[in-house]
């Protein structure tokens, strides 16, 4: 894979207005592998544009060969890591959010994590994407909450959720990531993500609690670039398959309108 390719697959989407789907893949919750090589040849067919692999809490140590197996099945589906932390890092990716946690003040997720991991990002020569990440209120506690300790974003409050990421943008950050964390209950508002959407220049990613196909046109509807779908895929893969094939047929549509 070209050393740009991710970037230039997600800013070339965004330009052209093409939606997309990532897949969020929990690396302690993976099925066996066989069930797991059936599932990627599945979503494979169906034109899924991302991979993320993370969580806010990893035991395994089995990311590396979750990706070797997904690179051994199809090598033109970006892999990127979506760590909750600088452990978590693996060479054999090929990009990695770079996530500063812009909605917090844990000063661990807004730049200690990204020193410790720094000297071996330069080494590996992996893509960063520089992501504000900010996670808003979605009506539970999630993993992303407790393990961060910090307080999520109100979710019907867009004006602060707006001057989180406009701060974000003027530092530099050049992808944002509302989460409301894996398994939410209500997923980001529409209001958030047309406020942000509305005056950031820059792919936004949505995800948390996404476990509907309506859910998911909702926030496309309203502004997301990515969405990002993982329980609702670990419960039922044909969720995924679902959404894909509605994004195919959408981003169908642009070329002949
Ligand atoms: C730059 C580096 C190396 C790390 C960044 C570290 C930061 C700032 C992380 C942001 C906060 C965080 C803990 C994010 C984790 C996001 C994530 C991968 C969530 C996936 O879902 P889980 O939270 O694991 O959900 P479950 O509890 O359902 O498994
Ligand atoms: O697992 P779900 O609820 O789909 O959330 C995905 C992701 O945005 C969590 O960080
Ligand atoms: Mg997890």
């Amino acid at each position: 894979m070209k050393h740009s390719a991710v970037t230039d697959k997600i800013l070339s989407n965004y330009r052209e207005g093409r939606k997309a789907i990532a897949w969020l893949i929990d690396p302690d919750k993976l099925a066996d592998k066989a069930d797991f090589l059936a599932q990627l040849k599945i979503v494979q067919r169906h034109h899924l544009d991302f991979i993320f692999i993370g969580g806010s809490l990893v035991e395994s140590n089995g990311t590396e060969e979750i990706i070797a197996t997904i690179k051994q099945i199809d090598t033109t589906i970006p892999v990127i890591l979506f760590p909750g932390n600088a452990s978590q890092f693996t060479p054999n990716a090929d990009a990695i959010l770079f996530l500063s946690l812009i909605s917090g003040r844990n000063p661990e997720f807004l730049i200690g994590q990204h020193v410790t991991v720094a000297p071996l990002l330069a080494k590996s020569k992996m893509e960063v994407l520089p992501t504000g990440y900010m996670l808003v209120d979605g009506g539970v506690t999630t993993s992303v909450n407790y393990i961060s300790q910090t307080i999520p974003l109100p979710n019907n409050k867009p004006e602060i959720a707006l001057a989180t990421a406009l701060a974000g943008s003027f530092l530099g950050l050049k992808y944002f990531y509302l989460d409301a964390g894996s398994g939410a209950q209500v997923p980001v508002s529409s209001s958030i993500i047309q406020a942000i959407k509305s005056q950031i220049d820059a792919p936004l990613i949505v995800g948390g609690g996404l476990n509907t196909l309506d859910k998911v046109k909702s926030s496309f509807k309203a502004g997301a670039d990515v969405v990002v779908i993982g329980n609702g895929a670990e419960k039922n893969l044909s969720l995924l398959t679902e959404v894909l094939e509605y994004v195919h047929v959408l981003n169908l549509s642009l070329n002949i309108n």
